[in-house]
């Protein structure tokens, strides 16, 4: 039987009428594992990763998993497995990527709002580079490197001024967005970068937005970049790599981002013509490299029909796929068995006491309760961004490879989620 697959998510796909993840029946997994679960495609991840790999043949790149976008350990592993250093935002990712057997010396940090003792944790992990987003940040961290005799190598991170043409939460390359240093004042701040002990200038970097659909930004800021870079160097200062950040989008509605082999052999080519073709790069996607390669399975708990909509409720929130709530962002959703029946007209909506609780809006289905349904597209910023909402724990993930599925978080149960809590004493 051919199956038939879903657009950009190509190893996800119908076999008759049953869901598929690589090998394995979407709705084995759920009557293994219960609901809501979340599943992976190794296969999926290898595939995006390798994209860039191709896109980038034949030059020095280093590749840093923004584990942001899903900070799941056994996913860590496999990038680690994989070559992959990570770009982290605080100490609790860097624990993150120790514990999943990282390599730190392949650790970048960006975040506009590092901490001392993170700045210590980092240095004595001995990271590859600070992103600095501030002028008062590289003080601080000439400070905490002297004191403490180890020697933190920078990249700053350039705010180009630049528009992703993105959700506005999700932009972070416009002079209004609290990100990196103005185009302007990036010459000033190597000048004293160089100046302050403790530091040593290795790179500079942007990271303009995310879900970004469009080669056109990234051009805007390449150049934007190199610009800086020519008035850096011609300042006697030498700039050993240059970090491009992440933000490539991916496809949740019929959406047409370039693929990344596309992109970069477009951007190279432009890197190329102005003389920084070998240099060492360094780029940080997230989204692009998990986010079509996960789903989430939920069970409908019940259909309630309304005057002006229909719900579906099932057993997955808010505190599960947040982005719904958060940016109005769409997620198709699909059944786990396809049917014949007739459709109907249902917001999909969790169990969560918000109105803001859904995780689609008319959406036609054929379903009843007990049915199961998968969001698509759940690979990014849905798990590492689920809460303890209503004290509903964590969902579980597998990550599938081919036939097997390995079970790496079991749910959250009530003990887990009260485990940091202390009654008081009399
Ligand atoms: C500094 C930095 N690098 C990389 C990323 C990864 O972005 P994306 O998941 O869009 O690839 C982010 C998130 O937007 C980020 O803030
Ligand atoms: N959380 C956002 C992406 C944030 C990117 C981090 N700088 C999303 O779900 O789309």
């Amino acid at each position: 039987m051919t199956p038939s697959k879903l657009p950009g998510r190509p190893h996800i796909a119908y076999q008759g009428d049953n869901l598929f993840i690589e090998a394995c029946s979407v709705g084995d997994l759920a009557r293994t594992h219960g609901t809501p679960l979340f599943a992976y495609s190794q296969a999926s991840m290898a595939d995006a990763l390798q994209a860039y790999r191709s896109g980038f043949s034949g030059r020095k790149l280093h590749v840093c998993y923004a584990m942001k976008a899903n900070s799941s350990l056994a996913l860590l592993q496999f990038f680690a497995r994989q070559g992959c250093g990570f770009d982290i935002v605080s100490g609790g990712e860097l624990a993150r990527v120790l514990a999943a057997g990282g390599d730190p010396s392949k650790v970048i940090f960006s975040g506009v709002g590092k901490t001392r003792p993170e700045m210590l944790q980092a240095l004595e992990a001995g990271i590859l580079c600070f992103n600095v987003e501030s002028e008062a940040e590289l003080e601080v961290l000439s400070e905490v490197a002297s004191h403490s005799g180890h020697t933190a190598r920078v990249s700053i991170r350039v705010n180009p001024n630049v528009d992703p043409k993105t959700h506005p939460y999700i932009s972070t390359g416009l002079k209004g967005n609290k990100f990196g240093i103005a185009h302007e004042r990036t010459l000033a701040a190597y000048r004293r970068a160089v100046q302050l002990p403790g530091l040593h200038v290795s790179g500079i970097d942007f990271h303009i937005g995310s879900q970004i659909t469009d080669s056109r930004p990234f051009a805007d800021a390449v150049d934007r970049l190199l610009d800086l870079v020519e008035q850096i160097e011609a300042d006697g200062i030498a700039i050993e790599h240059l970090d491009f950040g992440g933000g490539l989008g991916i496809d949740y509605a019929g959406d047409t981002p370039p693929a990344a082999d596309v992109l970069w052999q477009e951007l190279l080519a432009k890197l190329d013509a102005r003389g920084f073709g070998d240099r060492q790069f360094i780029i940080e996607p997230g989204r692009s490299l998990v986010g079509n390669a996960g789903l989430c399975v939920t069970e409908v708990l019940y259909l309630k029909p309304g005057e002006e909509k229909n719900f579906c409720i099932v057993d997955a929130a808010m505190n599960d796929l947040p982005r719904p709530a958060m940016y109005q962002a769409f997620h198709a959703i699909v059944p786990v068995h396809r049917s014949a029946a007739e459709t109907s007209t249902y917001d999909v909506v969790g169990p969560v006491c918000e109105s803001g609780d859904w995780l689609g809006r008319d959406r036609e289905l054929a379903v009843q309760p007990g049915d199961r349904l998968a969001v698509l597209s759940a690979g990014a910023y849905c798990m590492s961004m689920a809460s303890n909402y209503n004290t509903r724990g964590r969902a579980a993930e597998v990550l599938v490879d081919g036939a097997e599925a390995h079970l790496i978080r079991v749910r959250e149960t009530p003990q887990d989620m009260m485990r940091a809590e202390r009654l008081l004493t009399d």
